[in-house]
């Protein structure tokens, strides 16, 4: 049945890990077993790659075992075929025949989730759900006991959907591959199971996921975009800063093994004899387990209509369907196999005779010669899977049909409709008349027809092995480590926090420059707060103290508009720069604009119609407008319609408002913003730093900079702009005085002192969730930079003061309020309560 090379070799080792191994144990005894070959194309298919890699299989062996004794014995006889036992007592049947085949098979093949027992489906649900999770950590723990340092773990099918998690949770360095045997389905099915976002995030851990077809890839990237909001490309889904691969592998057979099997004496005789037994009849036939999605129903539906129709054919043709047990445990099943033997008992009552049955039904499995011969002397073979991973009987058919060359009639819901589409008649199982017809013109096809597209398979099903597959899955994934490698070297570090809070509270005079929105705004998701953004409620303590300290200067350099800004920061003592820089302030001044006098806005109102056009026609979409700029934002609309909306609307855009206006037009992940040609923050900051220094006279220089966003890629030149400075370590505050454009009329002075004296180590500019960055460092989320800027806000004070609970904080001058000598001082007893961890949870 299985030849495994024993010793152990060059070969690349393999841990092929799926639901079943490859043999199913039997009882035949006390402590004995026989192991018989497991149903199904998952099987065929592996069986054609394992020979070319130092392979062992993990999986469930078919039986529960609970006697240790008896464990140990399956297990040794398992061993010799290279397998490994994994035994699922206790959570096989809510695991394998709840979760999996109750509720992820049917979601997958677009049958949607049970609707019967509604009055306890929670409760049905959460506990099929755990015993799933619980039956993945079962497959992990096996895997760890046998797992040898640069093995490859290559996990299958919708089982093991959280295997992938588990593992890199375990190793982080462990090799993973996961592959998907059934379809994927169309986001607007999936978006239906309740565990929708977990199951994809723990697959998107795995180094590569490999689906059958374009089809199930498109669908799996676009679930991905809708359910997780995350960016799919054509290398793969990007998701936690890293690319995971997604691609196709057409699963393929080993085709040799049917020709080889075809020509052994005692399949040609079981071939003489069959042949003999439908003398005078054309033979159609159906090879399924017997499954709702194989659509044997239909098969039969269609098969009668082609009877009725066709009264000549009535004795000429018989139906053999060899409909092969499956998961008899899932009532959809049983009810299944009652349906169907109603139909053939009425289409056998209707057409058959005394002497002839139209329909051959037979409830069981055959074994692989009779298979070989079945294949070989069929005329038609008729497969009308209403969804199916890939069919791979389709593929066996024709490799069994170097003699015959008969029809295939094929599903176009099959994954082998689109590789086998040349050669086979495609018929939608749907459609009884359809394929009604499709019998008849298979029959009656002509030697030339059949030959000719015969070839097409017959070339396709050889070139397209099982060990092809294999090896095109295996050297991918090699590929992708060694890529996802060389991307991890590029991305930017964490940023030390703790190195930042040092230097921090040991410079004299300390720079933050903060972005607005995506990182002091609140946790927003909703469409409402993004109209009305606000400062993130937790900071106001922490601004704050950051604002009133004199060694400190913090600047806000937003995107937004000057109302914005005024109406969240202006309590504090702090730097404004609105519209990019186009206007600056100090919050107890007023707004000094740096917009050059002469410039042209004339493109405004028609970008605007432009962008209500697209508003009105694009739901959950919005414009933002600022003096200088104007933003279509698509982020709370289907993120597929406003890609496509954003790609029509700049068209509109450039072919009338803007073809020859000066704007610039920036493309951001969810938005189209259209700007007066201006300012990038990074030309803004020199300008802003200049006035600062000036304003603030300062005599010290700046030795410390902390800088972060969530900025537009044209927008980082803010990171690089310190690194500049970094190596000359000056920057005169003639930099102010070459803002020779800005029509504020002040008398500038000129300051000969060198503003910044910023060693390497004292600069760090970090981005805010994004790992593509000029930055030096990456934060997560804002929620870290909340985090950090109340430690550096009690950094001072942690570091070099030791105070008690008598030398509480007072304020610096009168304008200082209650609240925030409250805020310092409960953060104070805090700290003393924890000691010097600088961890403050507030
Ligand atoms: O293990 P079972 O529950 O008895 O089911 C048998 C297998 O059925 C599914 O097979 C799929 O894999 C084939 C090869 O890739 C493909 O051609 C077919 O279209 C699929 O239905 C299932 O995905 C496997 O896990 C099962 O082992
Ligand atoms: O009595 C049988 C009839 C068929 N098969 C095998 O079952 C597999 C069915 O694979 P397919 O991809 O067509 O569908 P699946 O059952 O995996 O959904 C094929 O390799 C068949 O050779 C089998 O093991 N026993």
């Amino acid at each position: 049945m299985m030849h495994y090379d024993d010793a152990r070799s060059e070969r690349p080792r393999l841990l092929v890990v799926a639901n079943r191994l490859p043999v199913s144990a039997k009882r035949t005894g006390e402590n004995s077993w026989s192991l018989e070959m497991s149903p199904g194309g998952l099987v065929s298919g592996l069986l054609g790659v394992t020979s070319q890699f130092d392979t062992k299989w993990v999986g469930w062996p078919g039986v529960d075992v609970y006697n240790e004794v008896e464990k140990n014995a399956l297990t040794k006889s398992l061993a010799e075929m290279k397998c490994i036992p994994v035994f699922l007592n206790g959570v096989f049947d809510q695991y394998y025949n709840g979760y999996c085949n109750g509720i992820l098979w049917p979601i997958l093949h677009h049958m949607g989730l049970p609707q019967e027992d509604q009055h306890d489906t929670n409760q049905t649900f959460e506990t099929q759900y755990d015993a799933y999770k619980k039956a993945n950590r079962m497959f992990l723990d096996v895997i760890i006991q046998n797992y040898e340092e640069g093995d490859t773990v290559w996990c299958h099918d919708y089982h093991l959907m959280f295997l992938p998690q588990y593992l890199k949770e375990h190793n982080n360095k462990i090799k993973v591959g996961w592959f998907l045997h059934s379809p994927f389905p169309s986001s607007e099915v999936y978006k239906t199971l309740p565990s929708r976002s977990e199951l994809l995030r723990a697959v998107l851990t795995a180094d590569l996921l490999g689906f059958h077809t374009y089809d199930f890839v498109r669908h799996f990237l676009s679930t991905c975009t809708r359910i997780l909001g995350v960016e799919g490309t054509h290398e793969g889904v990007v998701y936690q800063g890293r690319v995971t691969r997604v691609a196709v592998f057409p699963i393929g057979i080993d085709p040799d093994r049917f020709i080889r099997t075809c020509k052994l004496p005692e399949v040609t005789q079981q071939m003489t004899v069959l042949k003999e037994r439908f003398a005078g009849k054309k033979v159609i036939l159906g090879v399924d387990r017997l499954d709702m999605i194989k659509g044997i129903p239909q098969k039969y539906l269609a098969f009668e209509k082609f009877l009725e129709e066709n009264p000549y054919w009535r004795d000429k043709v018989v139906l053999v369907q060899i409909a092969v047990p499956t998961r008899n445990d899932v009532p959809e099943y049983r009810k299944l196999k009652s349906q169907v033997h109603g139909l053939v008992g009425r289409i056998n009552g209707r057409f058959g005779s005394v002497s002839s049955l139209p329909i051959h039904h037979l409830d069981c499995s055959v074994d692989f010669n009779y298979l070989c011969a079945l294949y070989a002397i069929a005329d038609v073979m008729l497969v009308t899977s209403l969804r199916d991973g890939m069919n791979l009987v389709s593929y066996e058919f024709v490799a069994c049909q170097e003699a015959k060359k008969g029809v295939l009639v094929l599903s176009e819901f099959a994954g082998a409709g689109q590789s086998l589409g040349v050669g086979a008649l495609l018929v939608n199982p749907w459609d009884v008349t359809e394929v009604s017809s499709a019998i008849k013109e298979a029959l009656n096809m002509p030697a030339e027809e059949r030959e000719t597209r015969h070839k097409f398979n017959f070339q396709y099903v050889y070139t397209h092995s099982a060990k092809k597959w294999g090896s095109d899955f295996m050297s991918e994934l090699n590929g992708t480590i060694a890529e996802s490698e060389m991307q991890i070297r590029n991305i930017p570090h964490g940023l030390p926090q703790q190195d930042v809070i040092q230097r921090y509270s040991q410079s004299n005079n300390r720079l933050i420059i903060l972005g607005f929105c995506g990182t002091l705004t609140e946790q927003n998701n909703s469409l409402s707060k993004e109209m009305d953004l606000k400062l993130n409620p937790e900071l106001k303590g922490t601004l704050k103290a950051l604002c009133n300290d004199p060694k400190t200067t913090v600047v806000v350099l937003s995107r937004s508009d000057k109302n914005i800004l005024d109406k969240n920061f202006g309590e504090y003592n702090i730097w404004l720069a609105a519209e990019n820089g186009m206007f600056e302030k100090h919050t107890t001044g007023e707004w000094v604009t740096y917009m050059p006098q002469n410039m042209n806005l004339d493109w405004v109102d028609s970008v605007k119609n432009v962008f209500k056009y697209f508003t009105d026609r694009t739901p959950r979409s919005f414009v933002k407008s600022s003096e200088t700029s104007l933003v279509w934002n698509y982020e709370y609309a289907d993120v597929e319609f406003g890609r496509a909306q954003a790609r029509d609307l700049l068209q509109y855009l450039w072919a009338g408002p803007i073809s020859n206006a000066s704007v610039d037009v920036v493309r951001g992940n969810h938005s189209v913003e259209v700007h007066a040609i201006g300012e990038t923050k990074g030309a803004a900051i020199g300008r802003i730093l200049g006035e600062i220094v000036y304003r603030k006279s300062m005599t010290t220089p700046i030795d410390f900079v902390f800088c972060s966003g969530y900025f537009l890629e044209k927008d980082e030149d803010i990171y690089t702009f310190f690194e500049s400075k970094i190596l000359s370590s000056k920057l005169s505050h003639e930099t102010r005085s070459k803002s020779s454009s800005c029509n504020n009329s002040r008398k500038k002075k000129k300051i000969s002192m060198n503003v910044l004296d910023l060693k390497k180590e004292n600069y760090f500019s970090a981005a805010t969730g994004q790992a593509r960055t000029k930055a030096r460092y990456v934060i997560d989320s804002s929620l870290d930079v909340v985090d950090l800027l109340h430690k550096l806000a009690v950094a001072d004070t942690t570091m070099t003061d030791s105070f008690s609970d008598s030398e509480l904080y007072e304020p610096r001058n009168e304008n200082e309020n209650a609240n925030l000598k409250r805020w310092i001082n409960s953060v104070r007893r805090r700290k003393m309560e924890i000691g010097d961890t600088g961890q403050i949870g507030m």
